[in-house]
């Protein structure tokens, strides 16, 4: 049966964000909405330096609203929050703890007694298929293995929301297409409300129920495209509307560089 999902609401609402910089000042992301329903997986896709990362960078309360605001769950972000998970292209474990410690240190702020800590971080550890490699440091993983890591780290903690920038973008093809049915699988478990940055169209189409495409910078979205076929999807002539939505995107995307 499908999990129902309550929590993990997002609403951005007409959110700017301007840096200062040398000399003044340069808007990063332009006035912009979006909303994201609780468990939904949606993707931002967009021109190198439209202000994707700078998105979710304010949703992880890391970088401040200049105007508009975020709220999740009604709650106003004002900095990070427990309810938010982020993962980046670069692994962030520390390479002086072991695949398990890593996952250990992101339950800290749990307060679970240790046992329930080293149960819960073992757990997390063997659904991402890592339970041989749980005494490896960093050094010793490959970079699909890390990923796994911090996917593992950051789902057992129970975010509502997870922002993933560009997870996979240093991984090689065949293990981005392990990862994808990896993240399917743990998202489906869990069903956090996951903020996906890519710049690969074909994995926004097989992972995502929406895509929201940004112009270029300073960005803004300008169009959604929501897809409803089932998961595992294959992008072949039996799915021929991810293949016109792929045309339509590659084709945006061209026309803004
Ligand atoms: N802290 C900062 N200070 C000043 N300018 C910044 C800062 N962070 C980002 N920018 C600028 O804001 C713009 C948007 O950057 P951002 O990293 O959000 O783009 P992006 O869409 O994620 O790009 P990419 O796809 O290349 O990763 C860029 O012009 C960038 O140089």
């Amino acid at each position: 049966m499908t999990k129902q999902v309550t929590q993990g609401h997002v609403c951005i609402d007409d959110l700017s964000i301007t840096f200062d910089v040398r000399g003044g000042s340069m808007v990063a992301l332009a006035p912009t909405s979006l909303e994201l329903s609780p468990g939904s997986f949606t993707a931002l896709i967009g021109p190198s330096g439209c202000g994707k990362s700078t998105l979710m960078n304010a949703v992880a309360g890391f970088v401040p609203a200049t105007t508009g605001r975020i709220t999740i769950d009604g709650a106003p972000i004002n900095g990070p929050s427990d309810k938010v998970g982020v993962i980046f292209q670069q692994y962030a474990l520390f390479p002086w703890f072991t695949a398990l410690d890593n996952v250990r240190f992101g339950l800290k702020r749990l307060k679970l007694s240790k046992s329930e800590e080293l149960d819960r971080a073992r757990a997390a550890i063997a659904e991402v298929g890592l339970e041989e490699h749980a005494q490896k440091y960093p050094q010793e993983l490959s970079g699909g293995m890390k990923q796994r890591v911090a996917i593992a780290r950051t789902f057992a903690f129970g975010p509502q929301v997870m922002l993933m920038d560009e997870p996979f973008g240093a991984l090689d093809a065949q293990t981005r297409l392990v990862m994808h049915d990896l993240l399917l699988r743990i998202w489906e478990k869990h069903k956090a409300t996951v903020l996906f940055v890519t710049h690969d169209v074909d994995e926004a189409l097989i992972l995502t129920d929406d895509i929201q495409l940004m112009s270029s910078g300073p960005g803004r979205i300008i169009k959604h495209y929501p897809l409803a076929e089932p998961r595992p999807r294959k992008l072949n002539r039996d799915n021929v509307h991810l293949l016109e939505t792929r045309d339509e995107i590659i084709a945006l995307l061209h026309q803004s560089h």
